[in-house]
């Protein structure tokens, strides 16, 4: 895992952590503590977007942390013979219709007690290549924007005959941890970036100024403040809502830092108060989930979900996992998610999902139909 400041890496899988549901993730990750004594006293890896679903957590066999540019950003290069082909699942026009039905279903449920509000829904692009995905050329390619965190990480053995992973560069902070400081920093809302300054500058002010966005962003900084404020004794947004910007998009953003009443409450337990905020699922949290179920057609796996660390005595970093791949031999799976609340349009929120596609692909010199970047093409 790495920014633009720091790096924590560990290599080697050492031993697992016994897999559950969020629920129980601080409980097991003390009972591993408790009963292992061996290894680096960190255990690090991936929570899936369904609370009820098992996450995969390892001890590594060596563990590192430094400055964040140990090594330059590089473009990767893929050999001249690897094409993907890209089949987007569902296809935009099906999204579209998706988005257009969780709109109907938010109006209906207006006069209702406890409506739909909001609703994130995703969609995916499936790539298939002639080699296998480099993981470590895409998070150096990833690497080359300092504003975001790249990760990659082992998922559990699966169908396909190579381990996955799931790779990223993430720009949200689901919730860090150290001695009693917590910090949570929540995006919601977001536009294009362009690389025309005036076009860009415009894409910052209507995305700041939207009523709508501001509405889908407010909704997770109140969730946030709802989840941590039982845990603190002071918390607070001491910046406010800002424009935050990574390489492809602008996002409003709000830190969020807090005071613990009881510093030795694990990050791993307000992770799991935290998880899955209305970035990634809805409001309320259960009803949306269920439309989410219903109208995306597969699972989500562990997009959406957290990757981190935490370590023995309960500090430790949590990131969403969006911007992210599945990764497996010649298979990837990249996905990306859009807020729908009232007011949102279903061709707008297609084109934001294009957006938001746009880091991975650029880090893997394609575009969203599988054709080379023309700076690659070359
Ligand atoms: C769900 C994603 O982004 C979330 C984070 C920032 C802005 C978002 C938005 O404006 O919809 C999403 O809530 C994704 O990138 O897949």
């Amino acid at each position: 895992m790495r920014d633009g400041k720091r790096s924590v890496v560990g290599q080697g899988l050492r031993a697992e952590v016994e897999r559950g549901a969020i629920g129980s993730f601080a409980g097991r990750v003390g009972a591993f503590f408790a009963a292992n004594q061996g290894g680096p006293r960190i255990v690090m890896g991936a929570l899936p977007f369904d609370r009820s679903e098992p996450d995969y957590l390892f001890q590594p066999e060596t563990f590192r942390t430094g400055d964040g540019r140990e090594s330059e950003g590089q473009p990767i290069s893929l050999p001249d013979a690897v094409r993907c082909a890209i089949t987007p699942a569902p296809a935009p026009s099906a999204y579209r219709d998706a988005v257009a039905a969780c709109l109907e279903m938010i109006a209906v449920s207006a006069g209702e007690a406890g409506p739909l509000t909001k609703v994130v829904l995703s969609r995916s692009l499936e790539l298939s290549s002639t080699h296998d995905f480099d993981a470590t050329g895409l998070l150096r390619a990833l690497a080359r924007d300092p504003s975001v965190t790249v990760f990659s990480t082992l998922l559990p053995a699966g169908a396909d005959a190579a381990r996955p992973l799931l790779v990223g560069a993430t720009p949200e902070l689901l919730v860090s941890k150290k001695g009693g400081e917590v910090v949570s920093h929540p995006l919601a809302g977001s536009a294009r970036r362009y690389a025309d300054p005036a076009a860009d500058r415009d894409s910052a002010a209507t995305l700041e100024t939207s009523e709508k966005d501001r509405r889908e962003h407010q909704a997770v900084v109140d969730a946030v403040f709802d989840a941590l404020s039982p845990y603190c004794s002071e918390l607070e947004a001491p910046e406010g809502t800002t424009l935050r910007s990574t390489a492809s998009m602008w996002h409003l953003g709000t830190r969020i830092v807090g005071k613990l009443k009881d510093t030795e409450t694990p990050v791993a337990e307000l992770a799991g108060a935290l998880h899955p905020t209305p970035a990634v699922c809805g409001l309320p949290r259960e009803r949306a989930a269920g439309v989410i179920g219903q109208l995306e057609g597969y699972d989500r796996g562990f997009y959406a979900g957290a990757v981190g660390w935490a370590d023995e005595k309960g500090d430790g970093e949590w990131y969403v996992s969006i911007r992210s791949a599945r990764l497996a031999g010649r298979r990837a799976t990249l996905y990306a998610g859009a807020g729908i609340v009232a007011g949102s349009d279903p061709v707008g929120e297609t084109d934001e999902t294009s957006a938001k596609f746009v880091a991975l692909l650029s880090a893997l010199g394609i575009d969203e139909h599988g054709r080379p970047l023309r700076e690659r093409a070359a």
